[in-house]
């Protein structure tokens, strides 16, 4: 089964075919001789609980990965934690992956200076994202991340709060007019993933791209492309393969959405430098101090002043990586909370309930204040991330040994840690399929180790929007609640996820949106 999905994978192209088998020679040579160069690390290795012994074990686990679809990689790495325990190496073909699911071994690798080299599955994002902040490493990583950090300082968060309002009553506006004549909405992610796009687009890029009413669908499709090509590419080792890659048709299919993105990306850097060009960019503020830029205007006035040090290659680098990180994250994540609290009556009223104590019969936008007491609805958020986080994979290549509780991991090796694998752990969560907000609340968290709950990851390379995204997910979700009763049409069960570069929704339930008496009149663009 698992040879003949290979052979057909090859065989389907042509072009290539030659090239992977020429390629595979080539791999298979060196993955037979590959430990013998470096004896000390071999015997590391061996001590580790292992799936992949011999070198015959390696090779059919290579090629079983291969076959993969992206629904099928999470339950198989599930079973293996389950049925080897919560630290576990493989090989596939030279690489030695080593996957942890203890939190005490997490923090010891997340919390870690030293270990912020991204691993060998990052590279294949470099086509996209290039060296960005989520791919690059050493000096250039340390002084972008420090360059960044202020652009989502609380001052430039609460500039943010209109537009977030915004474009969550757009999104209501579109959900109730999708549902009209009680019909159900099969596709709400589409909507999530439009509203998340324009509210990063208008926030931390400054430019105003209207997604929501139609435009810009060919970025939203060429992003899905793009991402089931590289979780293609990452599990199937002869695509590892520059060459093998660029021939084959997926490859071809690569180059072709990539270009429209970097197109894309291309026209909000000039979109916002024709504004900007009009307008002074003050140093200090009204109060005399020092100014802190949004994003996009910090890199295009480091540009202005030195263009040397940020060169238009570089800005691009950077918006790709914030447009891509900053919306497909967040849109899985308010799609699944809609969904469960669709599922729940009971949950969904709760939250409604905080809302009515927070806004009343008003109508306003909410405000930074606002979004910081909701509370009930930030367990939903919490619990919605545990059970569905976005990133359902973390790699380390490890430079140095990496010192653990039990082994020592040597250099090379590419430590995995999985969310959404420690997020199921029984032993942390009981019952951990059940959709449970309470799980968050303050005295059930009480004693709970830090890192066994990590949707945006932690230590110094943790999600940089993690607070930006916080309140975006609130604004878009209360203004939902606010204004509409969600009904989710079918069962927790029914969902089907997949892992393609982050988590998809392969199968959601339809969801009834049904506008509250009187209301509808209040969205107001
Ligand atoms: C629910 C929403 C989000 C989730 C669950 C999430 C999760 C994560 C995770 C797990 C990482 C670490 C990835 C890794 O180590 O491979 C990360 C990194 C990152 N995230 Fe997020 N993210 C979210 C929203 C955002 C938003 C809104 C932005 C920007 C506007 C953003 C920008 C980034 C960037 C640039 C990095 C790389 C940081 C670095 O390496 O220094 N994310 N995110």
């Amino acid at each position: 089964m698992i040879f003949s999905n290979v052979i057909g994978a090859l065989t389907s192209d042509s072009n290539t075919q030659w090239m992977a088998l020429l390629s595979l020679v080539v791999l298979g040579v060196y993955f037979l001789f590959s430990d013998r160069f470096s004896e000390n690390r071999g015997r590391q290795i061996s001590l580790l609980p292992s799936i992949t012994r011999s070198q015959w074990t390696s090779l059919i686990l290579s090629l079983k990965l291969a076959s993969f679809g992206p629904r099928d990689i999470l339950p198989y790495f599930d079973n293996v934690i389950k049925k080897y325990g919560s630290l576990i190496h493989l090989k596939i073909i030279a690489r030695h992956y080593i996957i942890i699911n203890d939190p005490d071994d997490i923090k010891v690798l997340l919390s870690s200076v030293q270990h912020i080299t991204k691993g060998p599955d990052y590279e294949m994002l470099e086509p996209w994202l290039n060296k960005g902040l989520l791919t690059s490493t050493d000096q250039k990583w340390h002084s972008r991340r420090k360059l960044l950090t202020n652009t989502f300082h609380f001052k430039i968060l609460e500039t943010y709060v209109p537009s977030l309002n915004k474009h969550s009553r757009s999104l209501v506006k579109n959900l109730i007019n999708a549902s009209d004549n009680g019909k159900s909405i099969a596709d709400i992610d589409s909507h999530v993933t439009l509203c998340a796009l324009d509210i990063v687009c208008e926030t931390i890029m400054g430019v105003n791209l209207r997604t929501q009413e139609g435009k810009s669908m060919n970025y939203v499709k060429a992003i899905k492309n793009v991402s089931q090509i590289l979780i293609k590419r990452i599990f199937t080792f002869w695509y590892w393969n520059e060459i093998v890659f660029n021939l084959s048709s997926i490859g071809r299919e690569f180059r072709k959405s990539l270009k429209l993105l970097h197109d894309f990306t291309e026209n909000v850097i000039r979109e916002r430098r024709k504004i900007l060009e009009n307008v002074e960019q003050k140093k200090v503020d009204e109060n005399g101090k020092k100014r802190i830029y949004s994003f996009l205007d910090l890199l295009v006035g480091v540009s202005k002043e030195n263009p040397g040090a940020m060169t238009d290659k570089d800005i691009r680098e950077e918006v790709d990586t914030f447009l891509f990180e900053g919306h497909d994250t967040s849109s899985i994540a308010i799609t699944m909370a809609i969904i469960h609290l669709g599922l729940d009556q009971n949950i969904q009223n709760l939250v409604r309930d905080e809302l009515y104590e927070i806004f009343g019969d008003s109508d306003r936008d909410a405000t930074m204040e606002d979004l910081k007491a909701m509370t009930n609805l930030e367990r939903v958020i919490k619990e919605t991330m545990r059970l569905y986080p976005s990133v359902t994979g973390i790699t380390r290549t490890l430079k140095q040994p990496l010192h653990l509780d039990k082994y020592t991991i040597p250099s090379k090796s590419v430590m995995v840690v999985v969310p959404h694998l420690l997020h199921r752990d029984k032993n942390i969560y009981p019952n951990p399929e059940k959709f449970d907000p309470d799980r968050f609340l303050p005295e059930q968290c009480n004693g709970r180790h830090p890192y066994a709950y990590i949707p945006f990851s932690a230590g110094p390379r943790n999600c940089i929007g993690q607070k930006f995204a916080m309140y975006q997910m609130k604004t878009v979700l209360s203004t939902i609640l606010r204004y509409t009763n969600v009904e989710t049409l079918g069962t927790q069960k029914s969902i089907v996820i997949s892992t393609q570069l982050i988590l998809r929704a392969d199968y959601l339930p339809s969801v009834k949106i049904t506008p509250i008496t009187n209301t509808t009149r209040h969205i107001i663009l």
